[in-house]
């Protein structure tokens, strides 16, 4: 894997406030790689040091080999950031957005193209404010595009998008990684974070906590599994002890949750029981962990409360 992100020992104080604390990490090329974390964990103290905006106090960040504190200028022409839509003029149309962030840049890509891609071409001459959010959106998306960058830098990027336009928004990321580019991500949602990113760095009080796929992440850390069945009447609480790799019951009145270490042999020791005690498992239903699980151990583990 070729390293196209490279951070040693970075490290970012605000007076007495650590930001960012000695993180060190490697991102690939053709990586969508996931940063996430709990408010003021020192996601965007991290990103907008990467992408030349903050000046570490310590440490080195080397993007695409070039040392970001040198030569923030040249990687700057090679990078491409999500912007929110508050920062691109309303007023304009949105070939004239698309033109004027063109002309920012050496390199551009064919915005024929891009306005292809996003589905843009019949709004061209739409003003850019009066487009509803998920086309702002996919305007912001093109723009990030617009210098054929090798990194996308992708600040919560389905936010304020409907369940369908978040899914398109997912499918056109993980084109833009099929073709090479390398994609940061912040999120706050978990299920993007696991459906989305092939790794993803856990940062908590300006430390990384955690930093793996999804799946070894919610292997490594997300425990137990919830097996959920309706409460019929004919349960006794008391008898569900003989349960022996479960750690926890919710018990409600109309449903049962456990939380189990071993999802197979809790299975097989639920219906015996219900077995010896003539009675049914009705309304089954297993539940895996998932990254949310992670993110909450991890963060909650450290003391911080999460949103
Ligand atoms: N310019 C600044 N001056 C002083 N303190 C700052 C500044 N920027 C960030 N901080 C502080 O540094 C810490 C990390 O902030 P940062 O914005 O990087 O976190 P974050 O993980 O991006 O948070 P969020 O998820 O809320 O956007 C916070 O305690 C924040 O208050």
């Amino acid at each position: 894997m070729t390293t196209v992100i490279q951070l040693e020992h970075v490290r970012k104080q605000y007076g007495a406030k650590v930001a960012v604390d000695g993180i060190s990490l490697q991102i690939g090329k053709g990586e969508i790689f996931g940063i996430v974390g709990p408010n003021g964990a020192g996601k965007t103290t991290l990103i907008e040091i990467i992408e030349g905006l903050r000046l570490a106090d310590s440490g080195m960040a080397l993007v695409l080999g070039m040392d970001i504190r040198k030569e923030a200028e040249a990687v700057k022409q090679r990078i491409g950031v999500l912007l929110q839509s508050t920062s691109i003029p309303g007023k304009a149309k949105v070939k004239e957005v698309l033109g004027l962030f063109a002309s920012f840049y050496d390199k551009t890509a064919d915005i024929d193209e891009i306005s292809r891609i996003f589905g843009l071409a019949d709004k061209q001459n739409v003003y850019f404010k009066s487009l509803s959010g998920g086309w702002k959106q996919r305007v912001s998306l093109a723009l990030s595009l617009i210098n054929d960058p090798d990194i996308v830098f992708l600040d919560e990027p389905s936010m304020g998008l409907d369940p369908n336009a978040r899914s398109e928004m997912w499918a056109t990321i993980q084109r833009l990684r099929d073709e090479g580019r390398t994609i940061v991500v912040t999120t706050h949602y978990m299920e993007e974070a696991e459906a989305l990113c092939d790794r993803v760095a856990i940062i908590d009080s300006g430390r990384v906590i955690a930093l793996d796929t999804p799946q070894k992440l919610i292997t490594m850390l997300g425990g137990t599994k919830g097996i959920s069945f309706s409460n019929t009447g004919s349960i006794k609480k008391e008898s569900l002890s003989v349960l022996t790799y479960v750690v926890n019951i919710e018990w409600e009145p109309a449903l049962i949750k456990l939380h189990s270490t071993d999802l197979d042999q809790t299975l097989k020791q639920l219906f015996q029981l219900a077995a010896d005690e003539n009675w049914m498992v009705r309304g089954l239903k297993l539940e895996e962990a998932s990254m949310n699980d992670v993110f909450n151990k991890l963060t909650l583990q450290q003391g911080v409360g999460v949103r």
